[in-house]
């Protein structure tokens, strides 16, 4: 662990900071935060150019040049591997404990200090797109390109554009997610401002993912994909059936079964050994179950860093299909927008290659008054697509309900 990331400084003061920070970068788990500000150099090369490990390797080295003793590469890094990602060095570095975790009373004032009444979206302007009917045509013509094809899964979603009547509270939006995903990893990466388009503003990628890509301390490496969700009921019973039936769910075993498959043997490789639990269990956030499978190994080389590992695992069938080449395509073919961020990774690395990337989903993009979400859903042979729809529906909610929207969700 890194030194500083013993000081006493919370997850709460760390988002407490973030406003007053150039270019932050916020991330945190249920073991730490991290802060940063400022960046000393940049990398804005795509996941598949050769040059990558060697030019982070590089910019790592000249930080630690300039006194850095261990600095650190943060980022996103979009879905597609040949788009430019957004990766930098910061210039100062904040680690700080976990959000400690609150009171169900302290947690209502979180949920009182809403960004946006909730009682009511009037004004808000709302686009779909696809739009729901379509989405569900899309999801047909995966169904019926797996009886023509060697394609057997795809993840088909969905984007949602919301004009807010008020500029967002980041700090608030931050802290509401952070505490209603304390399982997860809430994240806020700043992205570049698009200088070709007119008017426009800095744009923030915020979002609270229970998915970790991948974790590498030293020789010891730890992945959770997660593939095959139910939406949870407020009904405790009614909440436990769904768990259950989502666990005995041949349909989403399947879907499962497909990623860990090719998780396997995207790390077997880099390892000594893996451990590779032979039935998912459940996990949960606030509004999903989930089957998860919890993986760790031992690296044969330690020196392998955690990029190459992510690099080697993205994009998993939990986010793009199987097989990857295939669902590709049918995601080009069907998606009628480009994904940019949403289903790449965040977070960050150290010089020696250790450090934590996600899985960006459950997240939107944040510009002034425009706030861009996203959500997907897995579709395999026996997908029905009002089902699917749904689903991304129900993921639409983890953002929607941060920021106090909890009536778009019906509508979505
Ligand atoms: C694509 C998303 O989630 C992914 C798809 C899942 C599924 O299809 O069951 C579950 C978790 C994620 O791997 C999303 O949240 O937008």
């Amino acid at each position: 662990m890194n030194e500083s990331k013993r000081s006493t400084t919370t997850g709460v003061d760390l988002i407490a900071q973030f406003y007053q920070q150039q270019t932050p970068f916020f991330f945190t788990t249920a073991n730490y935060s991290l802060l940063t500000s400022g960046n000393q150099a940049s990398v804005n090369l795509a996941l598949n150019d050769r040059a990558l490990f060697s030019t982070i390797q590089g910019v790592l080295a000249e930080a630690q040049a300039k006194g850095s003793e261990n600095p650190i590469i943060v980022g996103a890094i979009p879905f597609a591997v040949d788009a430019p990602m957004h990766l930098w060095v910061p210039e100062t570095v904040n680690w700080g404990k976990p959000l400690p975790e609150v009171s169900k009373n302290t947690a209502g004032d979180v949920n009182q200090s809403n960004n946006i009444t909730s009682s009511n979206s009037n004004g808000y302007a709302i686009q779909q797109t696809p739009l729901p009917e379509t989405y569900m045509q899309g999801v047909e013509s995966a169904l019926q390109r797996f009886k023509h094809s060697e394609l057997s899964k795809v993840v088909l979603s969905r984007a949602l554009d919301i004009s807010l009547p008020q500029q967002l509270d980041m700090s608030q939006l931050l802290h509401k997610l952070a505490q209603h995903n304390r399982a997860g990893y809430t994240f806020a990466v700043s992205l570049p401002v698009d200088t070709q388009q007119q008017n426009s503003h800095c744009k923030t990628l915020v979002g609270a993912s229970p998915e970790l890509l991948i974790n590498k301390q030293g020789t010891a490496i730890r992945t959770n994909p997660l593939a095959g969700s139910a939406a949870r009921s407020a009904d405790h019973h009614e909440d436990q059936q769904r768990a259950h039936a989502l666990l005995d769910s041949t349909k989403d075993q399947h879907e499962h079964a497909l990623v860990i498959e090719s998780v396997n043997s995207a790390l077997k490789p880099f390892c000594k050994n893996l451990s590779v639990p032979n039935q998912p269990s459940l996990i949960h956030t606030e509004t999903l179950w989930h089957l998860s499978t919890d993986i760790s190994g031992e690296l044969v080389n330690p020196a392998t860093t955690v990029l190459e590992l992510a690099s080697a695992l993205h994009p998993t069938p939990a986010v793009c299909g199987f097989p990857a080449s295939h669902a590709r395509d049918a995601i080009a073919e069907i998606e009628p927008f480009d994904r940019g961020f949403f289903t790449g990774m965040v977070g960050w690395m150290d010089s020696q290659g250790n450090g934590e990337w996600v899985v960006t989903i459950r997240c939107a993009e944040v510009e002034a008054l425009r706030l861009r979400l996203f959500a997907g859903a897995g579709v395999v042979s026996g997908s029905i697509p009002q089902h699917e729809l749904m689903e991304t529906a129900t993921k639409f909610k983890t953002m929607l309900n941060a920021v106090g929207l909890t009536d778009v969700a019906e509508v979505a």
